[in-house]
């Protein structure tokens, strides 16, 4: 039986890395499949000069790639996880969480390496406000500059700008084969990584059980229980991929472990805590560690964020 599958994907090399690596595997359990790739520019990827976080709004990157899977240009679309608004649209499923390998954040830094070893007031680029946060926090003499573009822009601007480090998810990197940029990986004391950061999502139509049935071989059960647990958290505290939030769960000999910081902007304030339980509930343990985070401060600390929220719109 002749099968087509047409893999919806964003342009940027890292995006391309991972639809050809999906759409290898597929193909590899699918002899008889024909899988096609098919680019589609998305707001984050047109929008290159302004920092995300004031460009605002949930799935910059993801919301175009759902258009084509609703009206049928498309069967697939490969996402980071990451990038992944906590709700999808109606008619749309998460068909696969594929296994995430590397989930923190690196510092490249040819000069100092390490994150100790940066002079005081140093430079440090970076795009999100979690890594700003978490960085200021436990370096507050730290001067952190905005770095938005591709995961190459961003590398070439440590050099262009001047730039004494820059800080970018391991896993783009060591997706791309550049890992050996990388001096030094945060500890997890210091930066927890973004909400499934690490992960593929392969999102589909829901109900397509053709599509569901060929994909579900990706499916990687504990990282999906443990980015459940994210996500829950996450959509828990309302927030998208722009606050200041670090959360990892991942399965260990007790469970599901998952730890959460939530800090201001300026990184001054920063809540930290953590919850265990079964796997099967990582959905539940999620919501109750955000609901206590939230009620142990969490909730005033994001409160005073800039844009943040919809009930402190009229503070
Ligand atoms: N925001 C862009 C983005 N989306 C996913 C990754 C890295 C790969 C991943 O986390 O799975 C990156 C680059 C980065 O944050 O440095």
């Amino acid at each position: 039986m002749t099968s087509k599958l047409v893999v919806g994907t964003r342009g940027s090399k890292l995006a391309l890395w991972q639809a050809n690596h999906i759409a290898g595997r597929i193909s590899e359990r699918h002899p008889g499949c024909e899988v096609t790739l098919k680019h589609i520019l998305t707001t984050g990827d047109k929008i290159l000069d302004v920092p995300l976080a004031k460009i605002g709004g949930k799935g910059l990157f993801t919301k175009e790639l759902e258009k084509e899977l609703l009206t049928g240009g498309i069967d697939l679309a490969v996402h980071s996880l990451k990038d992944m608004p906590t709700e999808l649209p109606p008619g749309l499923v998460l068909g696969a969480v594929t296994e995430r390998v590397d989930p923190g954040d690196a510092l490249v830094s040819p000069q100092y390496q390490t994150i100790d070893n940066l002079p005081r007031g140093a430079r440090v680029g970076t795009s999100s406000l979690r890594r700003k946060a978490q960085l200021l926090a436990y370096r507050p003499d730290l001067v952190i500059t905005d770095l938005r573009g591709n995961l190459d822009t961003r590398l070439a601007k440590l050099a262009s700008q001047q730039l004494d480090a820059i800080v970018l998810a391991v896993a783009g990197l060591r997706r791309l084969g550049w890992d050996d940029r990388i001096t030094q990986i945060l500890p997890r004391e210091i930066c927890l990584p973004a909400v499934g950061q690490g992960a593929l999502a392969i999102e589909v139509r829901e109900g397509d059980t053709r599509v569901l049935e060929m994909l579900a071989f990706l499916h990687h059960r504990e990282t999906a229980a443990a980015a459940a647990a994210e996500r829950a958290f996450l959509n828990e505290v309302e927030g998208g991929c722009q606050v200041p939030i670090g959360v990892f769960g991942r399965i260990e000999r007790a469970g599901l472990v998952l730890d959460a910081v939530i800090l201001s902007g300026d990184g001054k304030t920063r809540l930290a805590d953590a919850i265990s339980g079964p796997p099967a509930d990582a959905e539940a343990l999620g919501r109750s560690l955000a609901r206590r985070m939230y009620a142990a401060g969490g909730r005033d600390i994001l409160a005073g964020l800039v844009g943040y929220g919809k009930e402190e719109k009229n503070e």
